[in-house]
């Protein structure tokens, strides 16, 4: 059972209370009878029901706890097929990278910000002395 595999629209069939998958880093979770129990309320489920629910999952910060019980409600994994929404948020290997190009990102900036503050302070420098070697002559 744990080891099937579903498509989008296969999860996109289970979307109410009563039969309800949710799409978290590509595995599908029958959340039916957990949802009575999720400390966050049903609603929250039932709103992502058949649907991708990586982002909203991930964005709760949910415990190591959470993500026992997730296990536990794990059906199948999900088939991608072309032109299906992609993951919504990266996986977590995948945060720091994206983190660091962002930093990485912002130096480059400031390097930039340096080197043409440096050139134009430069080029009054030699101007004014070129004035003043102008002047003295
Ligand atoms: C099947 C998937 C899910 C499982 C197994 C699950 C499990 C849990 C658990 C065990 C908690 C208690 C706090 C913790 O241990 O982190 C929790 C809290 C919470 N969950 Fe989920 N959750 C799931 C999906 C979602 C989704 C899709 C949302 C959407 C926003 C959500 C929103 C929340 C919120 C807002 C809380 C905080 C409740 C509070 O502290 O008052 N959860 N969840």
């Amino acid at each position: 059972m744990a080891s099937q595999q579903l498509t989008y629209q296969d999860v996109a069939e289970h979307n109410t209370k009563k039969d309800l998958y949710v799409v978290i880093h590509d595995q599908i979770y029958d959340c039916t009878k957990f949802v009575d129990e999720h400390p966050g309320g049903e609603e929250v489920l039932l709103d992502v029901g058949g649907q991708d629910a990586t982002e909203a999952f991930e964005d709760v910060g949910h415990s190591d706890e959470a993500r026992e019980t997730l296990e536990q409600l794990k059906v199948g994994t999900l088939k991608r097929n072309p032109g299906d929404p992609k993951p919504k948020t990266p996986l977590p290997g995948a945060v720091s990278p994206a983190a660091n190009n962002e930093s990485a990102g912002l130096g480059v900036g400031l390097y930039a910000i340096l080197l043409i503050g440096g050139l134009i302070g430069y080029g009054a420098y030699t101007y004014l002395q070129q004035q003043q070697a102008a002047q003295s002559a």
